[in-house]
């Protein structure tokens, strides 16, 4: 797998059609996305199953990893590449046994630094943090200060940042420590979701300037 940094795109939720959802995800790995998540709070399970399928297909032709969202168990039934999980899930060490150890496991650590020591030792692959700045997605997100990702270095895992990020404000994250942008709005909400991506991308050192 490739490193783990770039634009991180996080899906929105059931309420766009899985046509034009599938387009938007396409459109944006071709112009540069490196990781998508399916986020999903609101389908049945049918409809989630049928969804995560259509975008892992998409992901495939592009070589982009797709992980689930929450859903271990769906994560395995449709063979996605691994699975993002918060402190309402199933713990890292559990979705290791079930998904093996090629799977991308990525954890939720909020502003909290202690639990995301104990995700590296279980098993992360990523620690995210945040949200950084005003969610359009998740008003309610407990917030973290970007100082947390200079800290949080010091565990050795690629980190991600998430909440309210914009081209405008995204470079501080990666400034701070962060080695990719995980977003929702600033891609999915854009009229060109091209153009918002390589807007991301760009924000980012390219492999000969680092
Ligand atoms: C990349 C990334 N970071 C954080 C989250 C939030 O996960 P969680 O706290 O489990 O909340 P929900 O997304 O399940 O509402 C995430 N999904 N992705
Ligand atoms: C899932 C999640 N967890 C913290 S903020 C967030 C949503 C991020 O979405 P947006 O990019 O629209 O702020
Ligand atoms: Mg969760």
């Amino acid at each position: 797998m490739k490193a783990l940094s770039g634009l991180y795109l996080v899906t929105p939720g059931a309420s766009i059609p899985l046509a034009t959802l599938a387009g938007q995800v396409a459109t944006a790995i071709d112009a540069g996305a490196r990781l998508v998540q399916y986020r999903d709070k609101t389908a049945s399970p049918v409809e989630r199953h049928r969804r995560v399928e259509a975008l892992l297909a998409c992901c495939r032709r592009a070589g982009v990893p797709l992980i689930v969202n929450d859903d271990v168990e769906l994560a395995a039934a449709v063979g996605a590449d691994g699975v993002h999980l918060g402190r309402d899930d199933r713990d890292p060490s559990w979705a290791r046994a079930r998904l093996g150890r090629g799977a991308l496991i990525g954890v939720s650590c909020y502003a909290d630094l202690a639990r995301a020591r104990a995700a590296a030792q279980a098993g992360a692959d990523y620690l995210a943090f945040g949200s950084f700045f005003a969610s359009p997605t998740k008003p309610g997100a407990a917030r973290a200060a970007p100082a947390l990702l200079g800290e949080a270095r010091t565990l050795r895992r690629p980190l991600v940042a998430i909440g309210g990020i914009t081209p405008e404000n995204g470079a501080s994250l990666i400034a701070a420590g962060a080695d990719m942008l995980a977003v929702v709005t600033g891609v999915f909400a854009a009229p060109d979701v091209a153009a918002a991506t390589r807007a991301y991308t760009r924000l980012f050192p390219t492999e000969e300037s680092r």
